[in-house]
Protein backbone atom coordinates (compact mmCIF):
# COMPACT_ATOMS: atom_id res chain seq x y z
CA UNK A 1 0.00 0.00 0.00
CA UNK A 2 1.21 3.82 -0.56
CA UNK A 3 2.65 5.78 1.64
CA UNK A 4 1.20 8.66 3.25
CA UNK A 5 4.12 10.25 5.02
CA UNK A 6 7.78 10.16 3.43
CA UNK A 7 9.52 12.12 5.95
CA UNK A 8 7.90 11.81 9.73
CA UNK A 9 8.73 13.68 13.20
CA UNK A 10 7.98 10.50 15.85
CA UNK A 11 7.41 11.66 19.44
CA UNK A 12 7.79 8.91 21.42
CA UNK A 13 6.79 9.24 25.13
CA UNK A 14 9.35 8.59 27.81
CA UNK A 15 6.79 7.72 30.23
CA UNK A 16 5.50 4.87 27.81
CA UNK A 17 9.34 3.31 28.27
CA UNK A 18 8.21 2.45 31.89
CA UNK A 19 5.46 -0.39 30.48
CA UNK A 20 4.22 -1.64 33.63
CA UNK A 21 7.04 -0.30 35.95
CA UNK A 22 7.10 3.08 37.54
CA UNK A 23 9.82 4.49 36.84
CA UNK A 24 13.15 3.62 34.62
CA UNK A 25 13.13 1.46 31.17
CA UNK A 26 11.41 -1.48 30.44
CA UNK A 27 13.39 -3.50 27.97
CA UNK A 28 10.56 -5.39 26.26
CA UNK A 29 8.51 -2.33 26.27
CA UNK A 30 12.08 -0.25 24.72
CA UNK A 31 12.39 -3.29 22.01
CA UNK A 32 8.63 -3.15 21.43
CA UNK A 33 8.69 1.01 20.31
CA UNK A 34 12.10 -0.21 18.36
CA UNK A 35 10.53 -3.02 16.56
CA UNK A 36 7.77 -0.66 15.05
CA UNK A 37 10.28 2.06 14.24
CA UNK A 38 11.98 -0.60 12.09
CA UNK A 39 9.26 -2.35 10.23
CA UNK A 40 8.72 1.55 9.25
CA UNK A 41 12.23 2.41 7.79
CA UNK A 42 11.84 -0.69 6.19
CA UNK A 43 8.71 0.55 4.34
CA UNK A 44 11.30 3.60 3.55
CA UNK A 45 9.63 6.64 5.09
CA UNK A 46 12.43 8.43 6.37
CA UNK A 47 11.97 9.08 10.30
CA UNK A 48 13.37 11.59 13.08
CA UNK A 49 12.62 10.71 16.65
CA UNK A 50 12.55 12.83 19.66
CA UNK A 51 12.08 10.64 23.06
CA UNK A 52 10.77 11.94 26.24
CA UNK A 53 12.17 11.92 29.72
CA UNK A 54 8.94 11.56 32.18
CA UNK A 55 10.19 7.70 32.50
CA UNK A 56 13.32 9.27 34.91
CA UNK A 57 12.63 13.01 35.80
CA UNK A 58 10.41 15.91 34.56
CA UNK A 59 11.57 19.16 35.45
CA UNK A 60 8.40 20.33 36.66
CA UNK A 61 7.07 17.27 38.82
CA UNK A 62 6.69 15.87 42.22
CA UNK A 63 9.94 14.95 43.04
CA UNK A 64 11.93 18.28 41.80
CA UNK A 65 9.40 20.10 44.20
CA UNK A 66 11.65 23.48 45.84
CA UNK A 67 14.42 22.74 43.16
CA UNK A 68 15.28 25.92 40.74
CA UNK A 69 13.06 25.39 37.99
CA UNK A 70 16.18 25.45 35.06
CA UNK A 71 18.20 22.98 37.04
CA UNK A 72 15.61 20.65 37.26
CA UNK A 73 14.65 20.88 33.40
CA UNK A 74 18.20 20.35 32.49
CA UNK A 75 18.10 17.06 34.63
CA UNK A 76 14.84 15.95 32.59
CA UNK A 77 17.00 17.09 29.57
CA UNK A 78 19.65 14.39 30.35
CA UNK A 79 17.02 12.03 30.85
CA UNK A 80 15.83 11.98 27.40
CA UNK A 81 19.65 11.76 26.25
CA UNK A 82 19.31 8.63 28.44
CA UNK A 83 16.64 7.52 26.68
CA UNK A 84 18.01 8.52 23.33
CA UNK A 85 21.08 6.07 24.02
CA UNK A 86 18.90 3.38 25.16
CA UNK A 87 16.50 3.54 21.75
CA UNK A 88 19.49 3.71 19.67
CA UNK A 89 21.04 0.52 20.96
CA UNK A 90 17.68 -1.09 20.65
CA UNK A 91 17.13 0.10 17.23
CA UNK A 92 20.58 -1.37 16.10
CA UNK A 93 19.95 -4.45 17.42
CA UNK A 94 16.65 -4.24 15.42
CA UNK A 95 19.14 -3.46 12.48
CA UNK A 96 18.14 -0.13 12.10
CA UNK A 97 21.18 2.60 11.24
CA UNK A 98 20.71 5.02 13.86
CA UNK A 99 22.37 8.67 15.02
CA UNK A 100 21.67 10.54 18.20
CA UNK A 101 21.97 14.31 18.13
CA UNK A 102 21.86 16.34 21.36
CA UNK A 103 20.73 19.95 21.75
CA UNK A 104 23.05 19.62 24.63
CA UNK A 105 27.00 19.21 23.92
CA UNK A 106 27.65 15.52 25.30
CA UNK A 107 30.38 14.63 22.93
CA UNK A 108 31.48 11.33 24.34
CA UNK A 109 28.46 10.06 23.74
CA UNK A 110 26.39 12.01 21.06
CA UNK A 111 26.96 14.34 18.47
CA UNK A 112 26.02 18.08 18.64
CA UNK A 113 22.55 18.78 16.79
CA UNK A 114 23.77 20.05 13.22
CA UNK A 115 20.33 20.54 11.46
CA UNK A 116 22.01 20.01 7.75
CA UNK A 117 24.03 16.61 8.92
CA UNK A 118 20.46 15.74 10.45
CA UNK A 119 18.35 16.41 6.76
CA UNK A 120 21.48 14.65 5.09
CA UNK A 121 21.02 11.15 7.51
CA UNK A 122 17.29 10.90 6.82
CA UNK A 123 18.01 11.50 2.97
CA UNK A 124 20.76 8.37 3.92
CA UNK A 125 17.75 6.41 5.03
CA UNK A 126 19.58 6.64 8.82
CA UNK A 127 16.83 7.59 11.67
CA UNK A 128 17.62 10.12 13.61
CA UNK A 129 17.19 10.25 17.09
CA UNK A 130 16.97 14.17 18.83
CA UNK A 131 18.11 14.12 22.23
CA UNK A 132 18.01 16.41 24.99
CA UNK A 133 14.73 18.49 24.14
CA UNK A 134 15.44 21.90 22.58
CA UNK A 135 18.34 22.56 24.70
CA UNK A 136 16.59 24.89 26.33
CA UNK A 137 14.90 25.10 29.88
CA UNK A 138 11.34 26.07 30.16
CA UNK A 139 10.38 23.70 27.68
CA UNK A 140 9.18 20.24 26.98
CA UNK A 141 9.51 17.17 24.58
CA UNK A 142 6.78 17.84 22.40
CA UNK A 143 8.16 21.22 21.51
CA UNK A 144 10.91 20.17 21.19
CA UNK A 145 9.12 17.43 18.17
CA UNK A 146 7.34 19.88 16.54
CA UNK A 147 10.63 22.37 16.39
CA UNK A 148 13.14 19.73 15.02
CA UNK A 149 9.49 18.36 12.40
CA UNK A 150 9.50 21.52 11.07
CA UNK A 151 13.22 22.16 10.82
CA UNK A 152 13.43 18.80 9.17
CA UNK A 153 10.76 19.40 6.97
CA UNK A 154 8.80 16.46 8.28
CA UNK A 155 4.92 15.73 7.03
CA UNK A 156 3.54 15.20 9.79
CA UNK A 157 4.63 15.03 13.95
CA UNK A 158 3.19 11.75 15.16
CA UNK A 159 2.73 11.66 19.15
CA UNK A 160 3.23 7.98 20.32
CA UNK A 161 2.05 7.92 23.73
CA UNK A 162 -0.25 5.89 25.92
CA UNK A 163 -3.22 6.93 25.08
CA UNK A 164 -4.82 6.40 21.41
CA UNK A 165 -5.88 9.72 20.01
CA UNK A 166 -6.75 13.37 21.47
CA UNK A 167 -9.83 13.15 24.08
CA UNK A 168 -12.50 15.77 25.37
CA UNK A 169 -10.65 15.53 28.63
CA UNK A 170 -7.94 13.46 29.89
CA UNK A 171 -9.09 9.66 29.55
CA UNK A 172 -6.82 8.64 32.33
CA UNK A 173 -8.99 10.94 34.56
CA UNK A 174 -12.63 10.90 32.94
CA UNK A 175 -13.64 7.22 31.67
CA UNK A 176 -16.60 8.80 29.93
CA UNK A 177 -14.24 11.11 27.69
CA UNK A 178 -14.71 10.93 23.91
CA UNK A 179 -12.52 10.40 21.41
CA UNK A 180 -11.96 12.61 18.29
CA UNK A 181 -10.97 11.09 14.90
CA UNK A 182 -9.95 14.71 13.47
CA UNK A 183 -9.33 17.82 15.30
CA UNK A 184 -8.13 21.51 14.36
CA UNK A 185 -5.75 23.50 16.37
CA UNK A 186 -7.62 26.04 17.61
CA UNK A 187 -10.15 23.50 18.80
CA UNK A 188 -7.18 22.00 20.83
CA UNK A 189 -5.95 24.95 22.16
CA UNK A 190 -8.72 26.37 22.70
CA UNK A 191 -10.04 23.23 24.71
CA UNK A 192 -6.76 23.04 26.80
CA UNK A 193 -6.85 19.59 25.74
CA UNK A 194 -3.29 18.62 27.84
CA UNK A 195 -2.53 16.06 25.17
CA UNK A 196 0.19 17.57 24.51
CA UNK A 197 1.40 21.10 25.31
CA UNK A 198 0.44 24.72 24.04
CA UNK A 199 3.31 25.72 23.06
CA UNK A 200 4.02 22.36 20.63
CA UNK A 201 0.73 22.47 18.54
CA UNK A 202 0.92 26.67 18.50
CA UNK A 203 4.39 26.21 16.67
CA UNK A 204 2.78 22.83 14.78
CA UNK A 205 -0.48 25.73 13.60
CA UNK A 206 2.20 28.27 12.22
CA UNK A 207 4.02 25.87 10.21
CA UNK A 208 0.80 24.10 9.13
CA UNK A 209 2.58 20.68 10.46
CA UNK A 210 -0.36 18.00 10.81
CA UNK A 211 -0.25 16.42 14.39
CA UNK A 212 -1.01 12.64 14.74
CA UNK A 213 -1.90 11.34 18.00
CA UNK A 214 -2.10 7.59 18.47
CA UNK A 215 -1.17 4.83 21.07
CA UNK A 216 2.13 3.18 20.88
CA UNK A 217 1.32 0.38 22.23
CA UNK A 218 -1.44 -0.57 19.87
CA UNK A 219 0.31 -3.15 17.34
CA UNK A 220 0.87 -1.82 13.86
CA UNK A 221 -0.45 1.50 14.96
CA UNK A 222 2.85 3.49 13.28
CA UNK A 223 2.53 1.66 10.09
CA UNK A 224 -0.76 2.33 9.78
CA UNK A 225 -0.08 5.86 10.24
CA UNK A 226 2.44 6.46 7.74
CA UNK A 227 0.17 4.75 5.39
CA UNK A 228 -2.87 7.33 5.74
CA UNK A 229 -4.99 4.67 7.37
CA UNK A 230 -7.68 5.58 10.52
CA UNK A 231 -5.36 5.59 13.03
CA UNK A 232 -5.29 8.28 16.37
CA UNK A 233 -6.63 11.79 15.96
CA UNK A 234 -5.34 13.75 13.16
CA UNK A 235 -4.76 17.14 14.16
CA UNK A 236 -4.84 20.06 11.37
CA UNK A 237 -5.04 23.88 10.63
CA UNK A 238 -8.66 23.51 9.21
N1 LIG B 1 -7.56 15.61 26.25
C1 LIG B 1 -6.67 14.61 26.37
N2 LIG B 1 -6.66 13.60 25.45
C2 LIG B 1 -5.76 12.60 25.55
N3 LIG B 1 -4.83 12.51 26.54
C3 LIG B 1 -4.79 13.48 27.48
C4 LIG B 1 -5.70 14.58 27.43
N4 LIG B 1 -5.43 15.40 28.49
C5 LIG B 1 -4.41 14.87 29.15
N5 LIG B 1 -4.01 13.70 28.55
C6 LIG B 1 -2.89 12.88 29.04
O1 LIG B 1 -1.74 13.25 28.31
C7 LIG B 1 -0.84 12.15 28.34
C8 LIG B 1 0.17 12.24 27.24
O2 LIG B 1 0.93 13.39 27.34
P1 LIG B 1 2.30 13.57 28.19
O3 LIG B 1 3.05 14.64 27.48
O4 LIG B 1 2.04 13.73 29.63
O5 LIG B 1 2.98 12.19 28.13
P2 LIG B 1 3.99 11.61 27.13
O6 LIG B 1 4.29 12.52 26.02
O7 LIG B 1 3.38 10.29 26.78
O8 LIG B 1 5.24 11.39 28.09
P3 LIG B 1 6.71 12.06 28.06
O9 LIG B 1 6.56 13.51 28.40
O10 LIG B 1 7.45 11.31 29.09
O11 LIG B 1 7.26 11.86 26.70
C9 LIG B 1 -1.75 10.95 28.19
O12 LIG B 1 -1.20 9.81 28.77
C10 LIG B 1 -3.06 11.38 28.84
O13 LIG B 1 -3.26 10.77 30.09
O1 LIG C 1 13.25 21.32 25.46
C1 LIG C 1 13.13 20.76 26.58
C2 LIG C 1 12.69 19.44 26.73
C3 LIG C 1 12.60 18.88 27.98
N1 LIG C 1 12.95 19.60 29.07
C4 LIG C 1 12.93 18.98 30.41
O2 LIG C 1 12.98 17.56 30.31
C5 LIG C 1 11.84 16.97 30.97
C6 LIG C 1 11.43 15.73 30.25
O3 LIG C 1 10.77 16.07 29.04
P1 LIG C 1 9.23 15.67 28.79
O4 LIG C 1 8.79 16.42 27.60
O5 LIG C 1 8.45 16.06 30.02
O6 LIG C 1 9.23 14.20 28.59
C7 LIG C 1 10.82 18.10 31.00
O7 LIG C 1 9.88 17.93 32.05
C8 LIG C 1 11.70 19.30 31.24
O8 LIG C 1 12.07 19.34 32.58
C9 LIG C 1 13.35 20.91 28.93
O9 LIG C 1 13.66 21.60 29.92
N2 LIG C 1 13.45 21.45 27.68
Amino acid sequence: MALRYRRILLKLSGEALMGEGSYGIDRVTLDGMAAQVARTAALGVQIGIVIGGGNIFRGVSAGAAGMDRAQADYMGMLATVINALALQDALRRSGVDCRVQSALTIEQVAEPYIRGKALRYLEEGKVVIFAAGTGNPFFTTDTAAALRGAEMAADIVLKATKVDGVYSADPKKDPHANRYRTLTFDEAIGRNLGVMDATAFALCREQKLPVCVFSIFKPGALERVVRGEDEGTLVTVS
